[in-house]
């Protein structure tokens, strides 16, 4: 059914967007219902469907068909618009199994080879750092490649001589396009890019990683600070307001965009966008956090990642005055003082998603 904006008459027909939902685990299965809440409630308003194609894939599949989705769950998946997905993962199945059974192959056959990670103080959250320093700065974390491969084995198991070894996979294009996508972002905010490396104890990949980056930077114009991680993850702690854009390989962009959505509140606020530039496969779009098994079932998960995650997907889909109202709207609720327990507060994920529709009524200053 197509539906006409009351707000935006007169703007044509309406746009229809195929959606994958992607649940997942834990509270994946609590936060996802809130934000498709709110998207239908956007629709509704801004003149756009959305055709949601849920799809009950993760542990509970896996219990049942030994698998973490169905054989074709990637064909099902390749005609979507965008794909918003929850999370993964259960203390029952090993994490290798439940993550390169489900996200991680959607991130690589989809060439999905940007995460984006923005992180930022929001009204009414207190840092747990005592600087009041506003953070504002984003991760953009190498997806596809890097520390997380599939190349190298475990030998004699269970025998003395036991041992894993695991390789690390950096291609010249793999790191020229994500230095590419980074320094295009940092020129359009503060013309800075910090490159996170580690080229004084891995001396293969991360030279030939800092080498790369120096190239596409300075044919960019920005200026580039190559920063090791270590100290990179002290300056956080110390000074975030420093930092605007991080370039970092897939493992070092997973633990920075951790600590800098704890350092900008709690991990339970954190967006991704796991990003196809090219716009050849759908995207996808994600909180940072897990399936928190720790917190699963009690109803008290904050749904702002999940939230935040479906605002950059509609910008993304085209829809960016939904995308900026439903961003405002948990901004206002936030602001009132409504907080899940994460932050300090006493909301359920449902009464603070039941405030955020509320604000997108009333058009959210
Ligand atoms: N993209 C994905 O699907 C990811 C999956 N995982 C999987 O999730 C499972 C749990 O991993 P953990 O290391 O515990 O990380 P986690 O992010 O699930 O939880 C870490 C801590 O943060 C809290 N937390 C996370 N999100 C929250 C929210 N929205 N509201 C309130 N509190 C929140 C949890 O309660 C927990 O104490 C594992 O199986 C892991 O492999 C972990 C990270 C990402
Ligand atoms: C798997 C994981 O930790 C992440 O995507 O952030
Ligand atoms: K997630
Ligand atoms: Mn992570």
């Amino acid at each position: 059914m197509t539906t006409t904006s009351p707000r935006h008459p007169g703007t044509g027909t309406a746009r229809r967007h195929v959606v994958d939902v992607v649940p997942g685990d834990g509270i994946g299965t609590e936060v996802v219902p809130a934000a498709v809440r709110c998207v239908d409630h956007l629709a509704a308003s801004f003149g756009f469907t959305v055709e949601w194609r849920e799809r009950a894939w993760g542990c509970d599949h896996h219990r049942a068909h030994g698998r973490m989705m169905p054989v074709d769950g990637l064909e099902q998946l390749a005609s979507a618009d965008a794909i918003l997905l929850g999370a993964v993962g259960a203390p029952d199945i090993p994490d290798d199994v439940t993550l390169w059974g489900l996200l991680i192959p959607i991130r690589r056959e989809f060439v999905q080879y940007v995460n984006l990670r923005p992180v930022r103080s929001l009204p009414g959250i207190r840092s747990p750092l005592r600087s009041e320093a506003p953070i504002d700065l984003v991760v953009v974390r190498e997806n596809v490649e890097g520390e997380y491969s599939e190349v190298g084995g475990r030998v004699n198991r269970g025998r003395p001589g036991e041992f894993a070894v695991q390789e690390a996979v950096f291609t010249r294009t793999g790191v020229e396009r994500i230095a590419r996508f980074a320094a295009d972002l940092a020129r359009r905010r503060s013309g800075r890019l910090i490159s996170a490396t580690k080229s004084n104890g891995i001396i293969h990949t991360m030279p030939f990683w800092d080498e790369v980056v120096a190239e596409v930077a300075g044919a960019s114009g920005v200026r580039l600070e190559k920063v090791l991680i270590d100290a990179l993850a002290a300056r956080l702690v110390l000074r975030p307001e420093s930092v605007d854009v991080i370039v970092a390989s897939n493992l070092f962009g997973d633990i920075l965009s951790d600590l800098a959505g704890a350092l900008a509140g709690s991990i339970g606020v954190a967006p991704s966008a796991n990003l196809d530039p090219t716009k050849t496969y759908p995207s996808m779009f994600e909180p940072v956090h897990g399936s928190a098994p720790d917190i699963a079932g009690m109803g008290i998960a904050n749904p702002v990642g999940a939230l935040w995650a479906a605002a950059m997907m509609l910008d993304h889909l085209g829809e960016p005055a939904a995308a900026a109202r439903l961003v405002s709207a948990f901004e206002h609720v936030l602001r009132a003082g409504t907080a899940t327990r994460d932050l300090g507060g006493t909301a359920s994920t449902e009464e603070f998603t039941t405030a955020v529709v509320q604000a997108l009524d009333e058009g959210a200053p």
